[in-house]
């Protein structure tokens, strides 16, 4: 019998779904190489492999069977995907245009030698960011620029508005991704898009509060409040924007620092000034790069320190995911200090997910971590940390507790149903 690939669910899955993946028709105990690989829209070439022995009965199941070496080792049913790594140096896996699926290869080679031996099976998974269903609209509205994803069905929905960080431009596969599970979720761009600032500069709460009534005032979104998501710069102003302005009901940071970073945040009469960085606290790690972990100045009079975002007068609960390995700055000891100033104020301290072995760019599921790239702001690739088993891991868990975060202090997300596995 010839061997052959199954994957369930059969068919296009959302990037953020599991798989299955088994191989039939193989001899017993059979000898394998699996293979995946993917091409980014920029061409760069992702791949990844791992070395299996068929059952007793001539099968193999990627949710059974432990790899036996190769990109990663033990049993991780996701880990073709998760463990993809680019040909091209410090070159980060990334979506531009959502309304495309990315298509992973995969292949089954006979035997475990380090040259492939025959190609016995081969499948396609294609991997879709725009779940169905969900519709796409680009918001060009006053001065805001962005793109609304609404789910599908009749709503109203509970909203979202996700946020990235330095690099700008509009990124919105995460917010694509986030509407599939119910909420509607505008991708908000700040910088570097269209007629938007090209440069990063003072972060302007106003800008971020004609997008929240954009989103507040839409027939689709339900009020009087919605969400906030970010990652790095862009958790830092979703704390800033929970903390100065209204209908902000839930806050998600990931990697954030709660501080204005290098630039000053301004809203109406006030402004947070920087906290700084000394670039001569960088250091060389291998490879040429960057490691920026401590260029952040010190964090004088700590939880008092006039940088600091006033976390205390956000209204919501607020969600830290924090990944123990960050590279971009001290993730984990800025959580410390956040819940420290929000407990000096008689707050609730808030939630913190902190993750071992985990980097600064924490994506949404099967992503695979990105251990260095182009940091636009030295203009020179750094180290973002994180391993990637471990990485891998926390993503899956981070993105199952935003969801859940949401789900709870907005209410009434229609629940996509998970494939059956
Ligand atoms: C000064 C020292 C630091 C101070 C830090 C302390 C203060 C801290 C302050 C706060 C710190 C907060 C820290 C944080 O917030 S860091 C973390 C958060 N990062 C983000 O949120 C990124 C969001 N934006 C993007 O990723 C971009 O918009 C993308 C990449 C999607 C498009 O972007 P754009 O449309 O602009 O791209 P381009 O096609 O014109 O290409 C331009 C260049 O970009 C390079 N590139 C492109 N794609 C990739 C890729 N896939 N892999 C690797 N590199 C890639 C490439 O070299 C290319 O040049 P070339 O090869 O074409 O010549």
């Amino acid at each position: 019998m010839a061997a052959s690939v199954s994957v369930e669910p059969a068919g296009p899955c959302c990037w953020d779904e599991p798989v299955r993946i088994a191989v039939r028709g193989l001899a017993p105990e059979q000898p394998v190489t699996l293979r995946a690989s993917l091409r980014d829209e920029k061409g760069a070439l992702f791949r990844a492999h791992a070395r299996y022995c068929a059952d007793a009965g001539g099968q193999l199941d990627l949710a059974r069977a432990p790899a036996l070496g190769g990109s990663f080792a033990g049993l991780e049913p996701m880990g073709l995907l998760w463990a993809l790594q680019p040909d091209r140096p410090f070159w980060r896996l990334t979506k531009r245009d959502v309304q495309t699926p990315l298509a992973v290869e995969l292949e089954v080679l006979d035997g475990h030698a380090p040259e492939p031996g025959q190609l016995l099976a081969r499948a396609l998974l294609e991997r879709r960011f725009l779940p169905p269903g969900v519709r796409r609209q680009p918001v060009r509205a006053g001065r805001v620029r962005a793109t609304l994803f609404l789910p599908p069905g009749s709503g109203p929905f509970p909203g979202v508005i996700d946020i990235y960080g330095v690099g700008g431009g509009l990124v919105e596969y995460r917010a694509s991704l986030l509407a599939g599970h119910g909420f509607a979720t505008m991708a908000l761009a700040f910088y570097g898009f269209e007629d938007l600032p090209k440069e990063y500069g003072d972060i302007h709460l106003d800008y971020f509060e004609e997008a929240l009534c954009y989103m507040i005032e839409h027939p689709q979104v339900k009020g009087p409040s919605v969400g906030l998501l970010g990652i790095s710069l862009g958790a830092d102003i979703c704390l800033s924007m929970a903390s100065f302005l209204k209908n902000i009901s839930a806050t998600v940071s990931i990697n954030g620092s709660g501080f204005s970073g290098n630039r000053t945040i301004r809203y109406q009469q006030t402004s947070i000034p920087p906290l700084g960085h000394d670039l001569r606290r960088s250091k060389v790690a291998f490879s040429g790069l960057l490691d920026i972990v401590d260029i952040q100045n010190d964090v004088v009079g700590w939880c008092e320190n006039p940088s600091m975002i006033p976390v205390e007068r956000a209204q919501g609960p607020l969600l830290f995911i924090v990944g123990q390995d960050d590279h971009n700055w001290r993730s984990e000891l800025y959580a410390q200090i956040i819940s420290e100033r929000l407990q000096a104020r008689g707050k609730d301290s808030p939630q913190v997910m902190s993750y071992p072995g985990t980097g600064h760019y924490i994506e949404p599921p099967y992503f695979p971590v990105c251990l260095a790239s182009l940091h636009k702001l030295p203009n020179k690739p750094v180290l973002w940390g994180g391993e990637p088993r471990a990485h891998s891991h926390a993503q899956v868990d981070a993105w199952k507790q935003i969801l859940a975060f949401f789900g709870k202090h907005l209410g009434g997300a229609q629940k996509r149903l998970p494939p059956k596995l």
